[in-house]
């Protein structure tokens, strides 16, 4: 496995954790390994933002939580319990824990059906009474600003793309979930219409006390809402920590690259240096050691043979490179671990 270690988790009070999870994907063309071993928790209240670049396996990692897909392997607790483990019963009562919101709001919703309906569906599911169906739909319509008759008694197709957002936040939040998990929420919305949904999310995340799993490529969506990041290459991990120090010192030459790669109008923070070049290699043919060596600004020998290890560089903040930066230097503590030589991951 080319995962890039455990030792960012912040132990057994998380809501959600997930460890050494790997996904493949069976093609024409081979097996694809969309995830390469990643690790993380959220912890309960959390907002969790996961970023990086088309491809590198937010979606199979997202998807893999709510067991969506076959392929799948690692450890995934959520409440204390292992939902890689538990029957496809106790699955489908789990997944109204834990909502997904997803990228495409009307394709998501069924589309012969009244929003109304489509809201109530997971109460029907749970069996609750008719009458708790309609009111809590009707509620929690009211709630996500759709509650007036001609938004609850039309066909989805009737919506513009951010109404349809709201009916699939409402249908969410209609079952009581403790997690939401969403999946690039806002990135097929009008830029006018994604602040709106984002402080949806936010204002819906107190009320109805809330972890969220926020998956973009966006990094200034994600800045805006994350309070911890999880910034993924080609598979794996490369810095996760608390948002505001991830974005102020960036320690993984990816992460850095990455915020290079998007205008900013801070002066205080123009991170100098070269932006992303090249294209990600394909997940049929990884390359060895570090995943970013082909790109990496900063590559040595040793990012070729052997994988590095996820390790703190400032509290809190954790990066898997062999030479992350701290505050634009090569952290101390890489010399130190370069020489003594480098575990290699399993
Ligand atoms: N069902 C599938 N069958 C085959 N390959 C897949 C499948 N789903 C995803 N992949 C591949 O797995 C890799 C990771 O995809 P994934 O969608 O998880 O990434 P992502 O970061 O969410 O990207 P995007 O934002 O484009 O959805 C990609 O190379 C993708 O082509």
């Amino acid at each position: 496995m080319s995962g890039s270690g455990n030792a960012h988790l912040r132990g057994e009070n998380a809501l959600l954790t997930v460890e050494d999870l790997v996904v493949e994907y069976t093609t024409a063309a081979g097996t694809v390994q969309a995830v390469a071993g990643v690790s993380f928790d959220v912890m309960p209240g959390e907002t969790l933002g996961i970023v990086g670049e088309s491809g590198c396996g937010k979606s199979s990692t997202g998807r893999a939580v709510l067991r969506l897909d076959h392929g799948a392997t690692g450890r995934i607790t959520f409440g204390g319990e292992r939902v890689d483990q538990v029957s496809e019963k106790r699955m489908r009562e789990l997944r109204r824990d834990m909502q997904m919101i997803f990228q495409d709001p009307v394709a998501s919703l069924n589309p012969r059906r009244s929003v109304k309906h489509i809201v109530a569906e997971g109460l029907v599911a749970a069996g609750r009474p008719a009458r708790e169906q309609a009111e809590v739909a009707a509620s929690t319509l009211e709630r996500v600003g759709l509650g007036d008759e001609r938004f609850t008694d039309v066909l989805p197709r009737q919506l513009s793309g951010g109404q349809a957002q709201r009916v699939a936040i409402a249908r969410a939040l209609a079952v009581g979930p403790r997690l939401l998990l969403c999946d690039e929420p806002v990135s097929a919305l009008d830029v006018s219409v994604q602040a709106q949904i984002l402080n949806l999310i936010e204002d819906l995340k107190a009320e109805y006390d809330l972890t969220v799993v926020f998956i973009a490529h966006d990094l200034s969506v994600v800045r805006s809402v994350s309070d911890v990041v999880m910034v993924m290459y080609l598979g794996t991990v490369c810095e996760f920590g608390d948002a505001l120090e991830v974005y102020d010192h960036p320690a993984h030459p990816y992460t850095r690259a990455l915020l290079n790669s998007v205008p900013t109008t801070d002066p205080e923070n123009p991170f100098e240096g070269p932006a992303l070049e090249g294209d990600v290699p394909s997940p049929l043919d990884p390359p060895s050691g570090c995943r970013f060596s082909t790109r990496c600004p900063r590559v040595q020998e040793v990012c070729r043979g052997e994988s590095p290890l996820m390790r703190e560089v400032r509290p809190g903040q954790y990066a898997a490179c062999h030479f992350p930066l701290v505050d634009g230097e090569p952290a101390e503590s890489a010399v130190p671990d370069h020489r003594a030589g480098i575990r290699k991951s399993e």
